[in-house]
């Protein structure tokens, strides 16, 4: 039995971390996670405010000292003032994988018009994929039904841990060697 893959799950809300709401991302990240990986995982949690310092040292966190092979940010990707996941996602990657926030905005222009507003991006880290998603609750399957597909082979790529998904929720496409 291979040792599970840890992979990071960080709510970014002002509220959800202080408590004013419950924090609805982080757990449909969780389940999504939990309905489409078939081999062996678990989750790293943290919700914090959106704070671009802090965004930054949960991501070090995550992906040096807990050593995730794959973290996913949900919320302040858009334009408000104290939106800056993206900011604080370049400060900490080496290489920007811009192909990411692309297709994400673009399947997520066929769903709401407001989709452009969302700056989302992803990158690597060492041995980690960084992918970043909106606040939004419902844009989480939204936007990962779309780059799921991409993400087991990309972390084959930078040497973590093979990922294994359900065929029948989300095919991995790993090309042929
Ligand atoms: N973690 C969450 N749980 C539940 N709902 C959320 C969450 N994050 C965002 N939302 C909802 O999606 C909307 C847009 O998310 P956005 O990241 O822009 O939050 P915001 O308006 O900047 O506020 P905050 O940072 O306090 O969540 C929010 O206004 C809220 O209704
Ligand atoms: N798939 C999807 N993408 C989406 C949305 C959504 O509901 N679904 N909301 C949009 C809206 S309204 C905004 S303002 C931006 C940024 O959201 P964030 O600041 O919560 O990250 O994401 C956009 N992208």
């Amino acid at each position: 039995m291979p040792a599970a893959a840890r992979i990071g799950i960080v709510t970014v809300s002002d509220r959800a971390s202080a408590g004013i709401y419950a924090d609805e991302g982080g757990p449909a990240i969780r389940a999504y996670l939990a309905k489409v990986l078939t081999s062996p995982w678990e989750a790293v949690e943290r919700v914090i405010p959106d704070d671009r310092a802090r965004i930054a040292e949960t991501l070090i966190e995550l992906a040096d000292r807990e050593g995730c092979c794959l973290v996913v940010t949900t919320g302040g990707t858009g334009p408000a003032p104290r939106d800056v996941t993206p900011e604080a996602t370049e400060d900490v990657v080496e290489k920007p994988m811009p192909g990411f926030g692309e297709l994400m905005r673009q399947v997520s222009l066929a769903k709401v018009p407001t989709a452009i507003l969302s700056r989302q991006t992803a990158g690597i880290r060492g041995k980690t994929l960084i992918v970043n998603l909106p606040g939004r609750p419902r844009a989480i399957a939204e936007c990962l039904d779309a780059v799921m597909p991409a993400i087991p082979y990309c972390i084959d790529l930078i040497e973590g841990p093979y990922l294994e998904t359900d065929p029948a929720v989300i095919a991995a496409f790993r090309p042929k060697k």
